[in-house]
């Protein structure tokens, strides 16, 4: 029994609309339809080349989302920062995102980047965001992140959803052992990246102290089959 909730993610959304120039799918409405299909959060990841969410979307579902808004990003970007502190979201996540990287790939050396992140992280506190760091499922990371004063984490699940279907039992020992971590520190647990219809629910049964798992391109790409709320819908029972 899981209660981790589901934050969608809409980068994808953004992805459609953007390729043909109108405003068509109507992102404001996606995430309010999305929020009313039972989403328990919604997730934008703004990248400096805006090439799926722009930086006025996010004052623009600001205005309208109900449920938490949670804005990932690379904060080593000033726009990123201003974004953010102008919108005071529900929730902040530290993405170390590279100019140019296809998607996020890695999570922060919180023992190398030690102080930047605990003065960034109290920047955003101070705002009473609540701040969730982007990290491998690294027990050391975890160690580390504790020190930054971060509220929660967000461990990275590419490496388990790639070895989810050769070896489950493998794929999964490593997030627990951070789970682990962060519970005996006090640290919260988000999740996110590659989850699916197929690896979602064993995550969420095994990693103990789950929070919120964010989702987005699986997720939007299912719905192309089966449908938004049918979507939605299939992935919250996988969280029961
Ligand atoms: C940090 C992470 O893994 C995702 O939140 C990220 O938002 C995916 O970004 P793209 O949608 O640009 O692949
Ligand atoms: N933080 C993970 C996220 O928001 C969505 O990642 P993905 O499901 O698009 O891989």
């Amino acid at each position: 029994m899981s209660k981790a909730k589901l934050s969608v993610n809409i980068n994808k959304i953004a992805t459609l609309r953007n390729s043909r120039g109108g405003n068509n799918p109507d992102l404001v409405k996606v995430a309010l339809d999305c929020e009313r299909f039972g989403a328990q959060g919604i997730t934008v990841h703004p990248r400096p080349d805006e090439r799926h969410i722009r930086y006025q979307d996010v004052y623009d579902l600001k205005e309208k989302i109900k449920t938490e808004f949670n804005i990932e990003g690379n904060c080593q970007e000033h726009k990123f920062v201003k974004l953010v502190l102008d919108n005071l979201p529900a929730q902040v996540t530290l993405v170390p995102d590279a100019l140019g990287q296809i998607t996020s790939n890695h999570g922060w050396d919180t023992i190398k980047n030690q102080n930047y992140l605990q003065d960034i992280i109290s920047k955003f506190k101070e705002a009473n965001i609540r701040v969730s760091i982007f990290i491998d499922p690294n027990v050391e990371m975890v160690e580390a992140a504790k020190t930054t004063g971060t509220d929660r984490i967000e461990l990275y699940t590419e490496a388990y959803a790639k070895q989810f279907e050769n070896n489950i039992e493998k794929a999964i020992l490593p997030y627990i052992a951070a789970a682990h971590k962060a519970n005996e520190l006090g640290i919260g647990i988000n999740a996110g990246h590659d989850l699916d219809l197929h690896n979602l629910k064993y995550f969420a049964e095994h990693v103990p102290g789950l929070l919120e798992v964010s989702i987005g391109h699986a997720l939007i790409s299912d719905a192309l089959y089966l449908g938004l709320e049918n979507t939605i819908q299939r992935y919250l029972y996988q969280l029961k």
